[in-house]
């Protein structure tokens, strides 16, 4: 088990059954190496990424920002494992990403809560599907409990997702990530479809949640003012087609942080200039032809 760790970024002998494994220093947690995603369309392949390195950190927010098809959601799917990427690899815990698995949570926009279940029978299928063959019935049903109240939730855990507001089901979604306690939650625009107020306030209780949680974060955003509030770093995405980095910006202001002070504060001004300067000055937008 414990054998003598190798130099930082040689190879291993593949471990097990097809997982190939590499030491990865600790900024690394997922690793993402020149991965690049050429998608099969009617008129040939279209180049969707290419050549993306990047290392994200146990615990680190990061998240992904770029103009509309520049290929967020498809570097977030492929650390998701839902899609493999034509060239590169991933990994997470040192491990080959090559399929979905709980270690890595996704919360999309849409929800996706199953309209004919209690909020809590939505979130309870996930936990059972992660616990239910080893954990008895009464525990599940308390990580399906805690999830819930954690996401200020236990109020409405009898009702269906069409007896609830936006922000709530978005809050069910959340849970039922969490309640499958993954390393690592994958948002895609999660707040995307709701009002600013309503908005504002779950950035706000996901800034308290991932300080109590711990989780590695990478989300997908095209909020300026997201980015910046929520993120250790922010990935700036280049124009596709064949996106790639075209720079990652550190975020240092210390947490916990409040967004009323933030907004007087000159370093975050300083940091959405820089997002908006990449955006509309270095990346202008030029819409593509479809
Ligand atoms: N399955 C697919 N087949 C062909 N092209 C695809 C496929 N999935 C994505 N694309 C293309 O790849 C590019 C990146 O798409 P992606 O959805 O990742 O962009 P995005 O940055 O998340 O966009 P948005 O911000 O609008 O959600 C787009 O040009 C899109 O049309």
């Amino acid at each position: 088990m414990s054998a003598a760790r190798p130099p930082e970024g040689a190879r291993t002998a593949a471990e097990g059954e097809g997982v190939s494994s590499i030491a990865a220093p600790g900024r690394r947690f997922i690793d993402i190496q020149g991965v690049a995603q050429n998608f099969k369309t009617a008129r040939g392949l279209f180049p969707a990424l290419r050549d993306i390195h990047l290392g994200i950190a146990l615990g680190e927010f990061v998240t992904l920002i770029g103009h509309s098809g520049c290929g967020k959601s498809t570097l977030l799917n492929l650390i998701a494992g839902l899609a493999t990427p034509t060239d590169g690899v991933l990994l997470c815990a040192n491990k080959e990403i090559k399929g979905p698995g709980p270690e890595r949570a996704v919360v999309f926009q849409n929800h996706s809560l199953l309209p004919w279940l209690s909020c809590f029978d939505n979130v309870h299928l996930a936990v059972q599907s992660v616990f239910g063959a080893k954990e008895s019935k009464a525990r599940c049903r308390q990580r399906t409990d805690a999830a819930l109240a954690l996401v200020g939730l236990s109020h409405a855990r009898l009702k269906r997702p069409g007896e609830i507001s936006g922000g709530m089901k978005q809050r069910v979604g959340l849970a039922r990530a969490l309640a499958m306690q993954p390393r690592v939650l994958l948002m895609d625009e999660p707040f995307g479809a709701l009002d600013a107020l309503t908005r504002a306030k779950l950035q706000d209780e996901l800034l308290e949640i991932v300080a109590r949680t711990r989780s590695t974060v990478v989300m997908v955003t095209h909020d300026v003012d997201e980015a910046v509030l929520l993120s250790d770093r922010i990935v700036l995405l280049t124009n596709g087609p064949a996106a790639t980095i075209g720079q990652v910006l550190a975020v240092d202001l210390p947490r916990p942080r409040q967004r009323v002070q933030l907004a007087q504060d000159p370093q975050y001004g300083h940091y959405r200039k820089a997002v908006i300067d990449f955006l509309y000055t270095r990346q202008a937008h030029v819409e593509t032809m479809v």
